[in-house]
């Protein structure tokens, strides 16, 4: 107990001087920990006993359900941006009955996201409930996403799917490893189609889910610069070039193309008749009727399956924004390979991906990654790209990162 005493006490004391340097995260800032906030943890594991660690888990675990369920409800604008309410106008304001509201709300006031006056049972926010109020700012569309996405529903699932994998395959390993993970993950087994649809396929059986799905891709321009690490300038087609119909970008699986629209926007010497859009079938009829990218005109628009042939031959690059991560190694060397089959030698492969640390990590990465395992996928670390990349018989020229802290980078490869 002395010995505890004493590393509390310790603790104590180093987040004094980084309490003094604390400084507030830049908007957007995504999982970068303060280093006050590191220390505090610590401070908080040396604190605990197993049981507390137990309840603890339990309890956040509720808080993001809680959160969730007042975002769904639009509870959290009831209460005013100063001052406070009580249950009663709360539930008259939001239309909540005020038994529901009083029990959803008890976990946030125990995690100090929102505050209630001890004497008058009165609420009112704090500045991160406040930060929540409006649902198309970062942290609700975040937050709402990375739930509905996996947090809320597939990832709980994890241990029952793996015991499941076991005693199909007699191995504990990650979703679909020695079978097609696109194929055989938590969301396609969840959704009773294991085997026979991909995990995308699924997401397109609900049109409102994979618009909401496409829609959220946004927020990761706010996350993660789609531009200002790489020299898309390059890319740029030459008048012979031209001549031989050569396209500068091939936006493989590019979604709505609201990566292809910020990079034309920031490198106007690239053409829009010079890029090319592809994905599936339905992707690419929504980026077409709704094109929430805003994307120029003159971009060809290409309904193509990247498991099978590419159809543009020879184009400057190749660009995979967030593919990789979706993707088992096996699924991405095949991938990677029908780009081999039609590169130039001065054709570019560029994987925009986090690149995890060799060891550790962040909470978000970890986070990352075992979203991806949801549906086959996962996140990599520099070595684990370049061993990909090599077995597809491409080579890493570059590791572009994204710098601020974020682990965010293009990986730009070549033809053996
Ligand atoms: C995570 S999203 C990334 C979208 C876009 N690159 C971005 O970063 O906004 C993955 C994309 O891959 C597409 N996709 C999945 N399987 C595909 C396939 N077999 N062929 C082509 N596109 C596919 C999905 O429809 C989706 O748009």
């Amino acid at each position: 107990m002395a010995d505890t005493r004493a590393r509390l006490q310790a603790l104590v004391q180093e987040l004094i001087p980084l309490a003094e340097k604390y400084e507030e995260p830049a908007p957007g800032a995504f999982g970068i920990e303060d280093p006050l906030i590191t220390k505090a943890k610590e401070l908080i594991a040396q604190a605990q006993a197993p049981v507390d660690y137990a309840t603890s888990l339990m309890v956040t675990t509720l808080e993001a359900i809680s959160l969730r369920t007042l975002l769904q409800l639009n509870a959290l604008q009831a209460i005013p941006a100063s001052g406070s309410i009580s249950l009663t106008d709360f539930s008259t304001k939001s239309g909540v009955q005020d038994s529901l509201l009083e029990r959803l709300l008890r976990v946030p006031v125990n995690a100090n996201f929102i505050d209630q006056d001890s004497t008058s049972g009165e609420y009112s926010h704090t500045h991160l409930s406040q930060g929540f109020t409006d649902p198309n700012s970062m942290p609700c569309r975040l937050f709402s996403f990375i739930y509905d996405e996996g947090l809320g529903g597939l990832m709980p699932l994890l241990p029952q799917y793996l015991t499941h994998q076991h005693a199909q395959t007699g191995k504990w390993e990650e979703p679909g490893a020695s079978r097609d993970s696109t194929r055989f993950n938590i969301q396609t087994w969840h959704a009773n189609v294991e085997g026979v649809k991909t995990a995308f396929e699924v997401m397109e059986m609900n049109p409102e889910r994979m618009k909401r799905f496409q829609t959220s891709m946004a927020i990761g321009e706010q996350l993660n610069p789609f531009v200002g690490y790489y020299n898309f300038d390059k890319l740029a087609v030459s008048s012979d070039e031209e001549e031989a119909d050569r396209k500068a970008l091939v936006d493989v699986g590019g979604g709505q193309g609201l990566a292809l629209a910020a990079i034309l926007k920031a490198h106007p010497s690239l053409k829009p008749t010079h890029c090319v859009l592809q994905d599936t079938a339905p992707v690419i009829a929504l980026a077409q009727t709704s094109n929430p990218a805003n994307l120029p005109p003159g971009i060809t628009y290409q309904p193509h399956d990247f498991f099978l042939a590419q159809p543009i031959l020879n184009a400057k690059a190749y660009y995979l924004k967030a593919i990789a991560h979706d993707l088992s190694d096996a699924n991405l060397v095949a991938v990677l390979r029908e780009l081999v089959a039609v590169m130039a030698a001065d054709s570019r492969a560029l994987i925009a991906e986090n690149v995890l640390p060799e060891r550790g990590g962040s909470g978000v990465m970890a986070l990352m990654d075992l979203m991806m395992m949801g549906i086959g996928g996962k996140e990599r670390t520099e070595e684990g790209f370049r061993r990909v990349l090599r077995q597809a018989g491409l080579v890493v020229d570059w590791v572009h990162r994204a710098g601020g802290g974020r682990n965010y980078a293009i990986v730009e490869a070549r033809l053996e």
